[in-house]
This record gives C-alpha cells, structure tokens and sequence, in this order.
C-alpha cells in the first residue's frame, strides 16, 4: 500500500520545505487542487525539479477538455493526473489516451458519483489506470466519510489502482488499511498535525506492516 501525501497549502517554499522533510514516508506528493489554482502548473514543475525521484500527482480534478489539460500537467511534470468521474466519458478517455501517451496514469477522481458500481464498469471499460474513491472536503463538514464507498469500491473493481482520501488520520489509518486500498491518502491529517514529520512516519509504519 502506498502513502500519498495530498498538499492543499497555498504557500509553495512552505509546501517543499514540508515535502522535504516528510520524503522517506511519503510514495506519492499530491500537489492538490487548491495549490494548483494559486499557483497553476508552476507548482508541478518545481516539485518535479526538487524531487526527480518522487511520483507526483497534479490534482487538477479536470472536466473538460481532456486532452489539453492532461496534456499541460504531463508536460509540466507529473506521474498522474486527475479526472472527475462525474465528467462525460469523452473527457475521460481523453485523458486515458492521453496518459498512455506520455506513458503516465489517469486517476479518476469518484467525488460526487452516485451510481458507483455502473461508472467503475464505464471507467475500467476504457482503461482509467486508477480510481479514487473521494468524501470531499464540503462532504466531510456533514459527516461523511469515504469507508462506505471503498467498501463498494473494493466489490466491484477489478482491474484499476484503488485510492481513497477524504478526511483520513492517524486514527482512522488501520480501519482503511483493513480494507487494502492500493494507495492512501492523507492531506490536513498530516499537515495540520502538530508534528507533521511524526505523523507521517507514524502512519507510513501502520501501513507499511
Ligand atoms: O482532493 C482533496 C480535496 O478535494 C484533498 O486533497 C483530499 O481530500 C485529501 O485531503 P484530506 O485528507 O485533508 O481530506
């Protein structure tokens, strides 16, 4: 299982400073939504000049045109981009053909879909390397949780790397673990935490045993 860490601070020597320091623990630097749109694709190519050999993934959470976009961020650096699911298909397999191009991955991002089983089908259909099952910041001020959805997640899908974010700590790590997604990711449980450093060493060894 692999450690994402999702970045969604706005200040970008703060933000590699950080990933410095959190490098050993962390597989996957997620230069995240918020970050990309204060900074737009700059933000992905310093991490990708900082760290050669870390994977990064550029949080653009695309919705139209497909190709363009994934295009720019491929160019720009990073391993994987991301694609809402909600999105027409079109879009999506764009992004797919796109990604095989430049021999990088499309994950797409599950915020928001309400018929999981059907759009997993849909996306594993035209190839999507990964899924990311996703409770949305907004979504998470109400209460939920992504565990139900990985849950389903984990039933239907068969052939895509399997993520999940949305809110996850040090203390929810083993009961998503359990359930062994492929990649977890953390964003504000690492970063707003009092120790970044511990919390991440803390729980890349929950996941790592
Ligand atoms: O994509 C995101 C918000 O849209 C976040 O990067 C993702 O939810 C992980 O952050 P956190 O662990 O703080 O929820």
């Amino acid at each position: 299982m692999k450690l994402q860490l999702a970045l969604d601070i706005f200040n970008l020597d703060e933000a590699l400073g950080l990933a410095e320091k959190l490098k050993e623990y962390v597989d996957i630097i997620e230069i995240g939504t918020p970050f990309v749109l204060e900074y737009g694709l700059e933000a992905v190519r310093q991490f990708r000049a900082k760290f050669p050999d870390k994977r990064i993934l550029a949080d653009t959470k695309i919705m139209d045109a497909g190709e363009l976009e994934s295009a720019a961020a491929f160019k720009a650096g990073a391993d994987y981009v991301t694609v809402l699911a909600v999105t027409d298909i079109a879009t999506i397999n764009a992004c797919v053909e796109t990604a095989n191009k430049y021999g990088k991955e499309i994950v797409a991002d599950m915020i928001c879909v309400e018929h999981i089983p059907e759009k997993i089908e849909q996306l594993e259909a035209i190839g999507v390397h990964g899924i990311a099952v996703h409770t949305g910041v907004d979504q998470q001020k109400r209460g939920r949780t992504p565990m139900d959805d990985l849950k389903v997640m984990k039933t239907y899908s068969k052939s895509a790397e399997i993520s999940v974010a949305g809110g996850i700590s040090l203390e929810t790590v083993p009961a998503y673990a359990a359930l062994n997604p492929d990649v977890l990711i953390v964003g504000g449980g690492i970063t707003n935490a009092t120790d970044p450093v511990q919390e991440a060493k803390l729980i890349y060894e929950k996941i790592s045993l």
